[in-house]
């Protein structure tokens, strides 16, 4: 299989899409850009819980605008990413992700699961960024300093921003803020190291063959995505349509994650999601992953659980279940899966045949 090193990302110089980035999958549904994912403005929260939890029910997505994260520190993170991904290859290539590592440059985790590349180049952070970052500027005083300060500032506005709107979601379920309290899920914050996910896609001569980020669901409870202003691509499957997410300015994307869905017990959805590229125009995307303590048990909560519907999943902690993703790719969930009252009884009978 090819790697990334063996093409160092030279994609401004490409005429045609080559054959080892050259998809045949990308009409596998219908796409639409007339309908989209609810916009919530945070900043007249009355309605914001009932709003978010049919947004997490029905699409599993939402955009979110009077979040509070300053206009100016989304600019910056943009500009710092931009810079990252424009210095030349040789010089990413010094930051890049181990066999088996988890940060740093190089391309999606998924991407292994593909014979074709990803027409993207993505960065990953996990904690502080400093160590990666001196790697890409080992000269310049204090680059990397304006890099990762940009790159701590959003994640720490981004964490707070998360726990707000997982309170609002699970409260949208019913759930007092006892039983929250109870369950633990929103606890020890401080102590959980930050994941952010940098990408960049390339303008592409054809982008009907080419993919940016195929389909996946994220791992997270919740992941934020800031989408650089103007340039579209990401996409979301609902239904059987692929849906076009517009990137709205100074907004952010909100998309509900994998364990969302477990401990809603299959109420929330987790959303698939891919991104496609454009002719003319690069994109960036910034995405903070929101999760829990790297102890703490992930199930069902107790008080979504009933005689009628029992657990639709078994415990899990994170690194775990990251652990089975690279393993199972888009089949992580489904290996959760408990089997329902109805199954366990068919199963028996079956059994006795
Ligand atoms: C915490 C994480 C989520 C992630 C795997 C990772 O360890 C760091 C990168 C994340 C990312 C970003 C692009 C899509 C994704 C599926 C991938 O391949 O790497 C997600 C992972 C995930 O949500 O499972
Ligand atoms: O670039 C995008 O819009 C999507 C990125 C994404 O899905 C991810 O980083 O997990
Ligand atoms: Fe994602």
């Amino acid at each position: 299989m090819p790697s990334l090193s063996d093409h160092q990302f030279e994609f401004k110089t490409l005429p045609e899409v080559p054959e080892t980035h050259a998809w045949t999958t990308l009409h596998d549904h219908p796409y639409t850009d007339d309908d989209s994912i609810p916009v919530i403005d945070l900043a007249s929260p009355d309605d914001a819980a009932a709003l978010i939890g049919r947004a997490c029910r029905e699409w599993g997505a939402f955009q979110i605008t009077g979040h509070g994260i300053p206009f100016e520190l989304l600019e910056r993170v943009e500009a710092q990413t931009q810079r990252l991904f424009s210095l030349p290859a040789a010089q990413k290539q010094r930051a890049a992700r181990g066999p088996g590592g988890i940060t740093g440059y190089g391309m999606a985790v998924i991407s292994s699961f593909f014979s074709k590349l990803f027409w993207s180049e993505g960065f990953t952070i996990v904690g502080s960024a400093r160590d990666d970052a001196r790697k890409l500027w080992p000269d310049a005083d204090d680059a990397d300093a304006e890099f990762c300060g940009a790159m701590e500032e959003f994640a720490r506005l981004t964490k707070n921003l998360a726990r707000r709107l997982m309170l609002w979601m699970l409260l949208s379920l019913g759930l007092s803020e006892e039983d929250i309290d109870r369950a633990g899920v929103l606890e020890g914050h401080d102590e959980v190291k930050p994941v952010l996910q940098l990408n960049h896609y390339p303008a592409c001569p054809q982008p009907d063959r080419a993919m940016g980020l195929a389909e996946h669901t994220d791992s997270s409870f919740i992941t934020i995505l800031y989408q650089s202003s103007g340039v579209g691509g990401l996409q979301l499957l609902h239904g059987a349509r692929w849906v076009a997410v517009p990137p709205i300015p100074g907004a952010l994307v909100v998309n509900v994650g994998d364990l969302s869905h477990i401990i809603s017990n299959g109420q929330f959805e987790s959303v698939l999601h891919r991104a496609v590229v454009n002719r003319s125009r690069a994109r960036i995307s910034v995405a903070y992953f929101f999760g829990p303590q790297a102890h703490m048990t992930i199930a069902p909560m107790e008080n979504l659980v009933s005689p009628n519907r029992g657990p639709v999943y078994r415990a899990v902690t994170w690194p775990e279940y990251l652990s089975l993703k690279k393993k199972l790719y888009n089949k992580t969930l489904a290996s959760l899966r408990l089997p329902s009252c109805e199954e366990k009884w068919e199963n028996k009978n079956e059994a006795k045949v």
